[in-house]
């Protein structure tokens, strides 16, 4: 693949705040027309990047391409060409849905006929049709997420960034968000999104796994979980905390972590036969193994589970 093949090219992309690398050596090469997943817990350097990337920020060091151009320096010639939503809602709450739509329209210099155009074509689009009067700051969590899309694709931005987006609206409002983004990227949009929910990263064509800014793995979810270096066994039985306890205490064992009415294991890839190995351990216990999901291999990777992710109990070993 070619330079023009890529929407986002980084190499040692590195941001310092007051002596601590916030994102270091970050090394990016994502595909037009794709979506890519950062993934992480609070505070692993997710906005920091975005930030970076869409030229708000400058790096400490390393390279910057972005849609071909070099950042720092071709912030302005960008700012046409990338959308951008924040994680908090950077609409004004006082405004109408049109008022704010107009408003983002004169920044992006759309005349009134354009304006009105696109403006009537994105309240369709986006389900906000008989709202346009309503003040932005009276609607529901998934009302302002789409309008919050609407302004940010009003310019019909070749690349898109969306930092957690969905941070602030409920399941079904989450997987309504995500058929748009696809509609986005069948149209040739390519989109930047973090995230520190699972089902979300299993939707990306690729995604780094990101911990302390640091980039931990990346590549496609199936990649990710192919290339895991642990199988993972699922027990069902008596008195699994204990056996949780004995069983996090081996060092063959990366994980075990108590979801439901199973006990889920995961084991060192060099022992060869993980439920030969576990047999003797799990006594009269059932045992299955199991497909290795996202959540397992960002256990381990960072050697932890995400919060609030997993069903039940989510104790695990670093
Ligand atoms: N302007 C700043 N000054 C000092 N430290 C900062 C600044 N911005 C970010 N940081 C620090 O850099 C680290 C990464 O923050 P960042 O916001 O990029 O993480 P994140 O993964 O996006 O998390 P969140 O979702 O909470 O924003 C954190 O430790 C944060 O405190």
């Amino acid at each position: 693949m070619s330079h023009a093949d890529f929407a986002i090219e980084t190499q040692g992309m590195t941001r310092a705040f007051g002596g601590v690398n916030a994102v270091e050596n970050l090394d990016l090469a994502i595909p037009k027309g794709t979506i890519y997943g950062f993934l992480g817990p609070n505070g692993c350097g997710k906005s920091t990047s975005i930030r970076m990337l869409t030229g708000l920020l400058s790096p400490t060091s390393g390279e910057i391409r972005v849609l071909g151009e070099t950042l720092p320096g071709a912030e302005e010639k960008l700012r046409r060409r990338i959308g951008y939503m924040t994680q908090k809602f950077s609409l004004y709450d006082n405004l109408s849905v049109r008022e704010n739509l107009e408003f983002v329209a004169q920044i992006y210099g759309l005349n009134r006929r354009a304006s009105k155009l696109r403006i009537a074509e994105l309240v369709t689009l986006y389900d906000l049709v008989g709202r346009e009067k309503q003040m932005a700051g009276s609607m529901s969590g998934g009302q302002k997420q789409r309008l919050a899309l609407a302004a940010a694709t009003l310019h019909h931005p070749e690349l898109l960034f969306l930092d957690e987006p969905t941070s602030a609206v409920d399941p079904e409002n989450r997987r309504e968000f995500w058929e748009r983004l696809f509609d986005l990227c069948a149209q040739g949009t390519t989109i930047l999104v973090s995230t520190h929910y699972m089902d979300e990263a299993e939707r990306c064509h690729g995604l780094a796994i990101l911990e302390r800014g640091i980039k931990r793995a990346d590549g496609s979810p199936q990649q990710l979980m192919a290339a895991m270096g642990a199988r993972v066994v699922e027990i069902s039985g008596d008195d699994l905390r204990n056996l949780k306890q004995s069983l996090i205490s081996e060092s063959a064992v990366l994980s075990a972590a108590q979801i439901g009415s199973r006990l889920r294991v995961l084991v060192r890839s060099d022992i060869e036969d993980p439920l030969a190995w576990l047999k003797p351990r799990v006594a009269s216990r059932t045992m299955e193994e199991v497909r290795a999901s996202l959540e397992d291999v960002f256990v381990t990777c960072t050697g932890e589970r995400l919060a609030g992710v997993s069903k039940g109990e989510t104790d695990h070993v670093a």
